[in-house]
């Protein structure tokens, strides 16, 4: 995965929806967290890894997917506004129950949200690409379907989402 090219497409789409909706230059960092604890419910949903009460199996695999990399654009936009846009993923050793990681991601951005360190970022990130790893998704693989979400994103915003 060349996070470097993740993190360049990020900072573009970024630039594109904050002049877009006249918000250049504003604090977003609020915002953005609250976007992507959402984007990690909705993950969970799509998994339903917790649902005990429930016979339902998991979405399509490629629903996953899309949500994984939701989560994966506002992990990227929220390194680029603390400065850590550099960090590259290295998977976290011993991820092997997803509910568990789930919660640990979450823990990642809540620590990330209350101390903005490096630390913190790579922390997170690291969890999160565990998680990935944990639901049998490549690097590759998340690199090729960010690419494609990206787009959509762009076209979203030309079509007045
Ligand atoms: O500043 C922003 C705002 C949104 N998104 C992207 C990330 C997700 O892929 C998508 C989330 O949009 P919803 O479908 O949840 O509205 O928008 C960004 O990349 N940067």
């Amino acid at each position: 995965m060349n996070i470097e090219k993740l993190f360049n497409m990020q900072r573009g789409l970024d630039r594109y929806i904050e002049e877009g909706h006249n918000l250049a230059g504003k604090d977003l960092f609020d915002q953005k967290t609250l976007a992507l604890l959402v984007e990690i419910g909705e993950l969970a949903n799509e998994t339903r890894c917790f649902k005990f009460w429930s016979t339902k199996g998991p979405s399509e695999r490629n629903v996953i997917l899309e949500e994984f990399v939701d989560g994966v654009h506002f992990i990227l936009s929220l390194g680029i506004m603390a400065g850590f846009d550099q960090d590259k993923p290295v998977f976290e050793a011993g991820a092997v129950d997803q509910t568990k990681q789930f919660i640990l991601v979450m823990e990642s951005v809540h620590a990330f949200h209350k101390e903005k360190t490096k630390s913190n970022y790579e922390q997170l990130m690291n969890r999160y690409f565990a998680l990935g790893d944990l639901l049998g998704f490549s690097p590759d693989e998340v690199e090729a379907a960010y690419v494609a979400k990206n787009e959509v994103n762009y076209e979203r915003q030309k079509s007045g989402y």
